[in-house]
């Protein structure tokens, strides 16, 4: 039987993190990491000497892996060169002062470089003398920008031309992908010259490659590079080096180390699971099969208001928790919490979206999974006679439960509120198709790696639309089986102080398998639908030619429209009953994808309107 591989070290680069070199390195070590990438400007401006860093390096369990990057090397004049060496002879002196052993060379960007590869070789040659007299290695690593070296490929063929055993290439995911690159030559490169494997995703921008670099790189399972592919090919190669993170980006770099470097940690997991390299031991992820519940959190007074409002949209109040002020509404498998707990967090005093429950074939697994990616699990709160349902917290606090319903239904949740046989639904909803959560704006693409990891759920492609109070980035996290959909919503944009929207807004929408039944029934029931204006009717009826009699009854009963593929969605909303959550019917017919983005600015200036008018 052979003996599983080792564990993989797993490194994180300094650049990725905010704050001094200290704290930088206090965070990567509590997260668990092995080693970092000392980024050059970090080291200039710490008060700390190189021999301090290593001895602090030490205690913290850090081995320093790179030191980066070394500049404009290669391929230039000979009094150039001569300058360029002694800047090197500097840095060696100062890596040995570190104790680190790899040096990283950028293809060069200057002004001063020729483009000529067997002159980059001898160069880059005569560097890996100097380094290997002093014990150490140099990496050249081709940046997507370079001058003229700025594929792999590239960097590859004047390292194998130079060939000298202490120079090797860095591979980084970033300079990789954001060209399209071809993954084929990385198999030809022997396992002895990779010397280096960096790791960045990033969403997929049509913009200048340094400043998409600079800027927007995300942690693996943030963005939409397939890093999997990409590891596994390199890991097949034989690198046999640690998997390091090196994420520029500007939200990272403001944000508190700590948790940030805790979101590197789960990303490096969750990339070491979908590549089976030696993987943690990590359950898969347990099947989900629908929401069982949503719990809203709220005061005494936005309680009335969200209890009225259920009871309009032709929910049934199904009883009370055995022991805490928590009812529940039920309308055909749609079940809605209302928590009146006076211990709730402050800001969800208006009503806010407190809770998610979800049905998982194992719970226990579910919360084991979470655990192992680093998720916060929650205290429990239940009474030993209470359904005991582990939660963990979601980057916005928003608790996730794991419910097991059907199985065995007096040992599950519903127990707890009294069994209630369900009933005709009085409004015909059928279900919760989905809840849209607005995140703040720090903590949207960590929100996604959050779901895609911990829940095992797949991030749909990313949608922008405009909306009133400035541009919303939209993306849809499902299931297998799209029975679990969670839209995260975020500005494109930090917020400015003018926000007269609502702050956050938290939606959950509520399936009907007829939605102009829907809306009659709830309109009788007294609930405040949302009024669209004639513009968008005409504006629908311009671009996609409805039957006049469809056309007629969404504008009679203010039902917004979309479709895709053979899709139809039909959807209305209702009037904000707090300061955050509000209810929406949706009607998804032939598998219609979306969740009607581009209705959501119309919507939202509807919205707009009825507070105004209700103030
Ligand atoms: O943006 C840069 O300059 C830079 C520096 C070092 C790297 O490893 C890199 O990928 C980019
Ligand atoms: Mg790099």
């Amino acid at each position: 039987m052979s003996t599983p591989p080792a564990e993989r070290a797993r490194s994180i680069a300094t650049v990725c993190l905010s704050g001094s070199l200290e704290d930088k390195l206090t965070a990567a070590s509590a997260a668990g990491f092995a080693g970092v990438e000392i980024f050059e400007n970090d080291l200039i401006a710490s008060a700390a000497s190189p021999e301090r860093v290593r001895e602090r390096c030490a205690e913290l369990g850090l081995s320093i892996d790179l030191y980066q990057p070394f500049r404009d090397f290669e391929a230039v004049p000979g009094d150039v060169l001569r300058a360029n060496l002694r800047r090197a002879e500097h840095k060696f002196d100062l890596m040995a002062r570190l104790g680190a052993d790899t040096v990283l060379v950028c293809s060069s960007v200057s002004p001063d470089s020729v483009d000529d590869d067997d002159l980059a070789a001898e160069q880059l040659r005569e560097l890996a003398e100097l380094a290997a007299g002093r014990g150490i290695r140099v990496c050249y690593e081709a940046l997507a920008w370079g001058r003229f070296v700025n594929t792999y490929e590239h960097a590859w063929r004047i390292v194998r031309r130079a060939d000298h055993p202490a120079l090797g290439v860095c591979l980084d995911s970033f300079h990789i992908l954001s060209r399209g690159g071809d993954l084929t030559t990385i198999r030809t490169i022997p396992a002895e010259r990779l010397f280096f494997l960096q790791l960045a995703d990033a969403p997929r921008l049509n913009m200048d490659l340094l400043q998409w670099s600079r800027h927007h790189r995300l942690f693996p399972g943030q963005g939409e590079f397939d890093l999997a592919e990409f590891v596994g090919t390199v890991l097949a190669a034989g690198y046999a080096g640690p998997l390091s993170l090196e994420v520029f980006n500007d939200v990272f770099r403001q944000a508190d180390p700590g948790p940030a470097a805790v979101d590197a940690m789960r990303s490096l997991l969750a990339l070491e699971e979908s590549v089976a390299a030696p993987a943690p031991a990590l359950p898969a992820p347990p099947e989900l099969s629908g929401p069982a519940f949503v719990e809203l959190g709220a005061d005494e007074s936005s309680g009335e208001r969200l209890n009225s409002t259920l009871a309009a949209l032709g929910f049934r109040s199904a009883g009370w928790h055995r022991s805490k002020p928590v009812r529940l509404w039920q309308q055909g498998a749609a079940r809605i919490l209302v928590n009146t707990a006076p211990d709730q967090p402050e800001h969800r005093g208006g009503g806010a979206l407190a809770a998610i429950g979800v049905h998982s074939a194992d719970p226990p697994a579910s919360t084991r999974r979470a655990e192992g990616l680093l998720a916060p699990v929650l205290p429990r709160s239940a009474r030993p006679d209470e359904a005991d349902l582990s939660s963990v917290a979601a980057p916005d606090g928003t608790a996730l439960l794991f419910c097991r319903t059907d199985a065995d239904r007096d040992a599950g949740w519903l127990g707890d509120f009294g069994a209630s046989e369900p009933e005709a639904p009085a409004a015909g909803v059928t279900g919760i198709d989905h809840v849209a959560l607005t995140q703040p704006f720090d903590h949207f693409d960590e929100a996604i790696l959050f779901y895609r990891s911990v829940l095992g759920l797949r991030p749909a492609p990313p949608v922008e639309f405009a909306a009133p109070f400035g541009l919303v980035r939209s993306r849809m996290v499902l299931d297998r089986d799209e029975t679990v959909r969670i839209a995260l919503d975020s500005a494109v944009l930090r917020r400015g102080p003018w926000a007269p929207g609502v702050r956050h807004p938290q939606c959950v929408a509520l399936s009907s398998d007829d939605v102009f039944a829907s809306a009659r029934a709830m309109r009788e029931r007294g609930a405040a639908v949302v009024a669209i204006p004639d513009n968008y009717y005409d504006d629908l009826d311009a671009r996609l030619r409805l039957a006049p009699d469809l056309l007629a009854a969404l504008r009679e009963h203010s039902v917004l429209y979309d479709r895709d593929g053979d899709g139809e969605y039909l959807h209305f909303s209702v009037a904000v009953p707090g300061s955050r959550v509000f209810f929406e019917i949706v009607q998804r017919t032939n598998g219609y994808r979306g969740r009607g983005e581009i209705n959501a600015p119309v919507r939202m200036a509807a919205h707009r309107r009825r507070r105004l008018e209700a103030q």
